[in-house]
């Protein structure tokens, strides 16, 4: 068998169109070159077995196989069936899981194991991510994205495409959205930044270099199913003052994308358009609190301009930085009196990569094996070992 081996994929900003993308409206995101998740399969200690280890949400679950082997093997990869839904979650039931993320992520692995891998055993998928969870910088489909990449890779019958990779993962994300439009996945699968329209044209689009963002992290934490939900209940109860809005948003999104391929980008109206896609999620209730004195914030010290990215409701914002003269200010504020956390990044770093079985030494096994038994690590001690990047310590690919 092919292991070890780690797979790993990026989080995400979205830059416009969230919400509006479930409803075929055009979405704008990019990849975050620093924030990633890391899945490193091994065999299993416990014989015909399948193990997960989750430490981030402090999760560690082994089903003996013949448990697994219960669930019927889905036909139709592009859907979530719902006969085979209710047998993984009574499987759930009987295995004493209640906690939601740990309910989320178990669907997630269990629909995507009975459709690539449901005869393999004697594994164990250990998981862990320096991209904060349920903040709306796409961890649940980045959480797809190496599930998918890594069970294709186990099940070795076919050549591995993104393509393919990020069919499985939109299934995986459907599992843990339910509703989900899929710019997710496929940004995180493929890196860079895209322009997306669910039934529509998709476009990479090349970000210039002055992409300078700052998002922060309310720490609140919330759920994208119950805020794609909560708009889904508001669409149907005022579909036609919804709809007029959720057209308004499609139309910054294809705005913005006209800008962004171009090469002289116009900040003053990507800042006029990032105020506007705000105001609009607001007007969708999705926005809160802690975003709102991010925004009022970074107006008042003139930095730039602050939008929610992902479903909202807490979790992060991103700040374009046009003025860098109060960033400073602007950071210690955030920091210290309102108690989030900043993240400098750069968007557009690549997507889903793999680090193979035959391109792990010893020395790098036991690197790994040490780093995904500790928790709680720094973010810094894990990009030491895992990043990608011009200086990274594993041969990814
Ligand atoms: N590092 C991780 N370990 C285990 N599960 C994770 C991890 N990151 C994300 N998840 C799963 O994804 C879910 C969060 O997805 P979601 O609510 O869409 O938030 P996000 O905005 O981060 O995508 C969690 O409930 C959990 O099931
Ligand atoms: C709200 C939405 O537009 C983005 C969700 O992003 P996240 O799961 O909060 O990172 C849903 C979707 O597009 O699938
Ligand atoms: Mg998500």
């Amino acid at each position: 068998m092919s292991v070890p081996f780690i797979t790993s994929a990026p989080g995400k900003v979205i830059l416009f169109g969230e919400h509006s993308a479930v409803y075929d409206k055009r979405a704008i995101a990019a990849s975050i070159n620093s924030l990633r998740t890391y899945l490193y399969v091994t065999e299993s200690h416990h014989n015909s077995s399948i193990t997960l280890d989750f430490p981030d949400i402090q999760f560690h679950h082994t089903w003996d196989h013949s448990i697994l082997s219960t669930i019927p093997t889905p036909t139709d990869h592009s859907t979530i069936d719902s006969i085979i839904s209710t047998h993984i979650h009574k499987v759930i039931k009987a295995s004493n899981i209640h906690n939601p993320l740990h309910q989320n992520a178990t669907f997630c692995f269990l629909y995507l194991y009975k459709c690539i891998i449901p005869t393999k055993t004697n594994l164990q998928f250990k998981l862990i991510s320096t991209s904060p969870i349920g903040a709306g910088l796409g961890s649940s489909a980045a959480v797809s994205v190496v599930l998918s990449h890594a069970m294709l890779y186990l099940n070795n019958t076919a050549p591995i495409t993104k393509d393919i990779i990020n069919k499985y993962a939109f299934l995986g994300e459907k599992c843990i959205h339910g509703d989900p439009s899929g710019i997710d996945n496929l940004v995180s699968t493929h890196g860079g930044a895209i322009s997306y329209q669910k039934n529509g044209e998709t476009r990479f689009l090349t970000l210039s270099n002055d992409n300078d963002l700052l998002l922060t992290y309310t720490r609140v934490p919330r759920s994208t199913k119950i805020l794609v939900q909560n708009v889904r209940i508001l669409y149907e109860t005022l579909p036609d003052i919804i709809k007029p809005i959720l057209d308004a948003m499609d139309r910054i999104a294809v705005k913005a994308d006209s800008i962004l391929s171009t090469h002289n980008h116009n900040s003053t109206i990507l800042a006029q358009l990032i105020n506007l896609n705000q105001a609009l999620l607001e007007s969708l209730s999705v926005s809160h609190e802690s975003i709102e004195k991010i925004k009022l914030l970074s107006n008042q010290l003139k930095i730039g301009p602050t939008k929610l990215t992902g479903a909202g409701g807490g979790g992060c914002t991103f700040t374009l930085i046009q003025d860098k003269s109060q960033l400073p200010q602007f950071k210690t504020v955030l920091n210290d009196q309102y108690g989030f956390e900043t993240i400098e990044t750069q968007l557009g770093g690549p997507g889903c990569l793999i680090v193979p079985h035959d391109k792990l030494t010893s020395e790098h096994i036991e690197k790994l094996n040490s780093l995904f038994q500790k928790i709680g690590l720094l973010r810094e001690k894990i990009d030491d070992v895992l990043l990608p990047g011009p200086n990274q310590y594993l041969s990814w690919e």
